[in-house]
């Protein structure tokens, strides 16, 4: 099994160029279909669930090239297809996004039910519900393929959701700005790629009003067209290594990132006792000095991030005193990566969606595994900042969402390596 191998104990210095969101780039490559005309879609990150939405895409019929590594060109005119296979869209999350853009697109969607990290359950029924609302019929087979229909088109709604979801949002947006009428949707999420989806279709010439609110109202129309877009940065990248930085008493300064989406990251820090300097465009991130202990709490945007929520708890490892951790968006299913924390040593007490970190000296490297993408990679800041060597198995997980870690950790200074597994003649990704 291919794994990353870390000596660890080195300061991190020196700059990182942070590449385009994951989250909004697999909710932006499925909403191309809507087009009437080719999309460029430029600030790509070159990670696997890009690489299988991009892939979906070419299955379904559409002609799909690549100018460079992070420029895409798609051209969705020749689908005639209302079914996503599933093998390739069950290794991730955004893939359900096909629902919905197909059912803007074609009144029908047949898709296979979602991967992505497992929490435990990660129910749909708010995606449905709104499906639901907009005209559509569902049902869902034995093999685990959603079938939603709007047999008589799709008519514009008043829909509350029940809790923030991303992903129902998302997916509501998707189909109602083909919708006959208005949508509204109301506790919506607010993440900022809930709100670059929303200017990548309102560049389309979508009228999608109210974004980064809690209230989105979309006026559906009946054509969009192609247009070049560049994705946002990815938040949780950022701020990643921002906590690659306080976790090795390191300097770091992180470029191309959108620093008010990294407000409640770089919040956390500061109390931590990290310095975070803020430019128009980057965050220099230094410390010299233990980490104080801090309680967090997960979090609908702008709050903490749960996609943080491991490596925080990690980076607490190492902190002097006693730090609560709350994660309330996964609840329970997102501390398992915590027996593999306590290899290295840590002294964490987990009860349902409560973590307590108690603070060690120093972690000591052990062979570990990426359980999920953020899981993964709490286990390589596990590793930077602790005594020895850590091996991380599992590594495909963190491939889902991390362009490159390897050689942007290297430049920093890191001692960290992937060994290839000799026996493995293809790597395959998701
Ligand atoms: C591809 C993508 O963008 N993934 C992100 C998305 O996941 P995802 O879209 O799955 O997350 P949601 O925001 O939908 O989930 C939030 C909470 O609502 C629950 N829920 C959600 C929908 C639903 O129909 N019913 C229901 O009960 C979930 O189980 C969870 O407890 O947002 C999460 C929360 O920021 C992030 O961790 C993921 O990285
Ligand atoms: C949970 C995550 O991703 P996904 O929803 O794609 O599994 C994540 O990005 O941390």
């Amino acid at each position: 099994m291919d794994k990353y191998v870390i000596h660890g104990g080195r300061r991190l210095c020196g700059e990182v160029v942070i590449n385009g969101a994951k989250n909004a780039a697999v909710a932006i490559l499925p909403a191309v279909i809507l087009s009437d005309s080719p999309c460029r879609i430029e600030n790509l990150p070159d990670i696997s669930d890009v690489k299988n939405a991009a892939y979906i895409l070419e299955e379904m019929g559409a002609v799909v090239s690549y100018p460079d590594r992070h420029t895409i060109e798609i051209d969705p005119r020749p689908i005639d297809t209302h079914v996503v296979s599933a093998e390739v869209a069950r290794r991730m999350r955004g893939s359900y996004y096909f629902i919905g853009a197909l059912l803007g697109r074609c009144r029908r969607a047949l898709v296979p039910l979602p991967g992505g990290c497992d929490f435990g359950v990660r129910p749909i029924d708010q995606h449905l519900k709104g499906f639901e609302a907009l005209g559509c019929e569902h049902s869902l087979d034995n093999g685990g393929m959603i079938s939603v229909v709007a047999p008589n088109d799709l008519f514009g709604a008043h829909i509350y959701l029940d809790m923030v979801s991303v992903g129902a949002t998302i997916n509501i947006m998707l189909t109602a700005v083909k919708a006959r009428g208005v949508t509204v949707i109301e506790n919506a999420a607010r993440e900022p790629h809930v709100v670059d989806l929303a200017n990548f279709l309102n560049t389309m010439g979508a009228d999608v009003r109210g974004a980064g609110t809690d209230t989105i109202k979309i006026h559906g129309v009946q054509q969009l067209r192609g247009v070049t877009y560049a994705i946002i940065p990815d938040q949780i990248e950022a701020g990643t290594y921002m906590m690659a930085a306080a976790a090795t008493q390191g300097d770091i300064i992180v470029k191309n990132v959108t620093p008010q989406h990294l407000a409640s990251i770089s919040a956390k820090l500061v109390e931590m006792g990290v310095r975070v300097e803020e430019g128009d465009d980057t965050v220099r991130v230094t410390c010299d000095r233990q980490l104080r202990k801090c309680n967090v709490k997960t979090l609908p945007h702008p709050g903490f991030p749960t996609d943080m929520q491991p490596q925080i708890t990690t980076l607490l490892c190492g902190a002097g005193g006693i730090s609560m951790v709350t994660e309330s968006i996964f609840s329970g299913g997102r501390f398992k990566y915590v027996d593999e924390l306590r290899k290295m040593g840590a002294v964490i007490t987990v009860e349902g969606s409560l973590a307590v970190v108690e603070g060690v000296p120093r972690l000591k490297g052990a062979p570990v595994r990426a359980l999920d993408l953020r899981a993964g990679v709490a286990m390589v800041l596990a590793g930077l900042m602790c005594d020895g060597v850590t091996q991380v198995e599992n590594i495909k997980y963190i491939e889902r969402g991390y362009e490159n870690i390897v050689d942007k950790l290297a430049s920093l200074g890191a001692d960290i390596y992937l060994e290839k597994d000799p026996g493995r003649a293809v790597y395959q990704v998701g």
